[in-house]
């Protein structure tokens, strides 16, 4: 199934508006790029609505989120609604600051998100489950798979919770992931390329279930790839050859042949 979603994907080559943050924004088009996608950045409040009628997907990434900025996402998220293509919500840092949390608040009572996607203490915030966090990192540990189900069942979505385990949810059905690497967590932005990647799975003509799964499933077999290869010592070498594993194909990736 993974392979059919992102071999679909990539022949689709779907435009995803980003209303995403400053820090990962560079990151994030190029492992689009990579991967098969379309990027577009545009948070101009004269133009995010009309930017998201005229892509194949939209996602709204509060990491650093300005007053002005919510306008913009909550018209996009709009827009994508009446259009009815997928919109994913990325709450980063949501339980760092009463901003945040407000920021939230508005948007999910404007928007409805195909999928709503953080690591398991921005998922926990929504559901007033107490967790640890330092800034936008989740350092507690506790019940993913409830916090996923919660999210689900509360916002009648789709819920991923990173991390070790990725954890999937309707709110009926729970799936869950394990392919992945410990690096991950030590680069800054690959929690927001995740958000990007799994846009453009969404856009394949399958479940939301089913491409939430394969954009995780793939991102995690791509970060397993990386790790193994020569030359890769830390996080900065990581980046470069975590960009090119983005556009192999998971039968590449699983075989170690890219
Ligand atoms: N310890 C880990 N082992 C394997 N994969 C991980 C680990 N921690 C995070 N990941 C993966 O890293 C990606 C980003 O997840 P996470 O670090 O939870 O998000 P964020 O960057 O938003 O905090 C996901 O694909 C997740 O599966
Ligand atoms: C460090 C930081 N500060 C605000 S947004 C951001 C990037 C977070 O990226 P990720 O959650 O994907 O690691």
């Amino acid at each position: 199934m993974t392979s059919t979603i992102i071999h679909e994907v990539r022949d689709k080559r779907p435009l995803i508006h980003h209303l995403t943050n400053q820090v990962v924004m560079n990151f994030t088009a190029n492992g689009l790029l990579s991967f098969g996608g379309v990027p577009i950045m545009a948070k101009a409040v004269e133009e995010s609505g009309e930017m998201a009628s005229n892509a194949d997907g939209v996602l709204i990434n509060i990491g650093t989120i300005m007053r002005n900025d919510l306008e913009a996402m909550i018209d996009a998220g709009k827009a994508a609604n009446k259009k009815g293509i997928p919109v994913v919500l990325d709450p980063v840092g949501v339980g760092a600051t009463t901003f945040r949390k407000e920021a939230i608040r508005q948007i999910l009572e404007e928007i409805t998100p195909t999928v709503i996607k953080g690591n398991a203490g921005e998922m926990a915030q929504l559901v007033d489950i107490p967790w640890e966090i330092k800034g936008v990192d989740s350092v507690g540990s506790g019940n993913s798979d409830e916090i996923a189900r919660k999210v689900a069942e509360k916002y009648k979505t789709i819920a991923f919770v990173t991390g070790a385990t990725d954890y999937i949810s309707n709110g009926k059905e729970l799936v869950y992931n394990q392919t992945g690497s410990a690096i991950l967590s030590s680069v800054t932005g690959t929690g927001c390329l995740l958000g990007s990647i799994l846009t453009a799975c969404l856009t394949a003509n399958h479940s939301a279930i089913d491409s939430t799964l394969a954009a995780a499933s793939f991102y995690g077999m791509a970060a397993e790839y990386t790790e193994k290869q020569n030359g890769v010592k830390g996080t900065g070498t990581f980046i470069p050859v975590f960009l090119d594993a983005l556009s192999f194909s998971p039968e590449q990736l699983e075989g170690g042949e890219g």
